[in-house]
C-alpha cells in the first residue's frame, strides 16, 4: 500500500526562509524555501551541485528526509504566502509532492516549483496555486541536448500554468540565445524571461547589461539573480 500523502518522505537539501524570492515572475516576494535533493542533469555552471555532484560531494552529508507532514506544517509556522520548491530536480519527488502541494495549497499557501523541464507534471500536481517556473537548459549547461531537451515534458509544461526562465552564459550568449528562440517557437509559453548565469554580483551585472536589448526586442523579461546580489551565493537564502 502507499503511504498516507503526509507520511510520505522526500529528500531535502534545505529548507529556508522567508527570503526573497531572487528570480523570475515573483522577484523580491518574500518567499519559503524547500530544497529537494538529487537531479537529472548535470549542468557545468550549476549553483547547487551538493545537490547531485558525488564527484564532489557526500549528498548523505546534504540530505535529510522530511516527512509531508514535518514540511506542510514548517511552512504554516510562518505568514509567508509564497512557498518555492527547487532543487536540484524537484520533479524527480513529484509522487511526494503531490500531498506538499495539496497541503501548502489547502494552508492558503502559493506555491512555485522550479524545474529544469526534462519531466512532465502529473496532472494531480498542477492546479490551483501552483506555477511552474521552467528553465530549459541551453547548450552552455554542457549537457547533452538529448538529455535537457524533452518536447514532451516541454508540452505538457506549456498546457500547465507554467513560464519559461533561460539561464545563459555570457560567453555562450549567442548560441543561448538562438536556441531559446527555437524553443519558444515550439513551446510557446506565455511569458519569458532571460536571466544571466552567475553567482558572484558582478558577473550577473554584467550578463544582465549584455541580456536587456535581447529580451527587450523579443517581448521578453528579464530577471536578475537579486539573492546573488544581497546575500553572495550563500546557503540559506
Ligand atoms: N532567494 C532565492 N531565490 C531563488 N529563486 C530560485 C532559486 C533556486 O535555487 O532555484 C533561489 C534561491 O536559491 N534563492
Ligand atoms: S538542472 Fe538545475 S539543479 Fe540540475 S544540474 Fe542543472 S542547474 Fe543544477
Ligand atoms: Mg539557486
Amino acid at each position: 500500500m502507499p503511504p498516507a500523502a503526509d507520511t510520505a518522505r522526500l529528500l531535502v537539501t534545505e529548507t529556508f526562509g522567508p527570503t526573497l524570492q531572487g528570480e523570475g515572475p515573483n522577484l523580491g516576494e518574500p518567499a519559503l524555501f524547500i530544497r529537494l535533493s538529487r537531479c537529472n542533469l548535470t549542468c557545468q555552471w550549476c549553483d547547487e551541485p551538493h545537490t547531485w555532484d558525488t564527484s564532489r560531494f557526500d549528498l548523505q552529508e546534504h540530505t535529510r528526509t522530511h516527512t509531508v507532514r514535518e514540511l506542510s506544517r514548517w511552512a504554516q509556522t510562518h505568514p509567508t504566502e509564497l512557498v518555492v520548491i527547487t532543487g536540484g530536480e524537484p520533479l524527480l519527488h513529484q509522487q511526494q509532492l503531490v500531498g506538499l502541494v495539496d497541503a501548502l495549497v489547502a494552508g492558503g499557501k502559493r506555491v512555485e516549483i522550479e524545474t529544469n523541464g526534462t519531466i512532465a507534471p502529473l496532472p494531480e500536481i498542477r492546479g490551483d496555486g501552483v506555477r511552474f517556473n521552467v528553465s530549459p537548459k541551453l547548450a552552455s549547461s554542457g549537457v547533452s541536448r538529448s538529455r535537457r531537451y524533452r518536447p514532451e515534458a516541454l508540452s505538457a509544461l506549456v498546457e500547465a500554468d507554467s513560464i519559461c526562465k533561460f539561464v545563459v552564459t555570457t560567453a555562450h550568449r549567442d548560441a543561448d540565445l538562438a536556441e531559446a528562440d527555437q524553443l519558444v517557437t515550439e513551446h510557446p509559453f506565455r511569458q519569458v524571461w532571460l536571466m544571466p548565469e552567475g553567482i558572484t554580483e558582478p558577473v550577473v551585472r554584467t550578463g544582465l547589461r549584455l541580456l536587456a536589448d535581447h529580451a527587450l526586442v523579443r517581448g521578453w523579461s528579464l530577471t536578475p539573480r537579486l539573492h546573488v546580489t544581497i546575500w553572495g551565493n550563500q546557503h540559506g537564502h
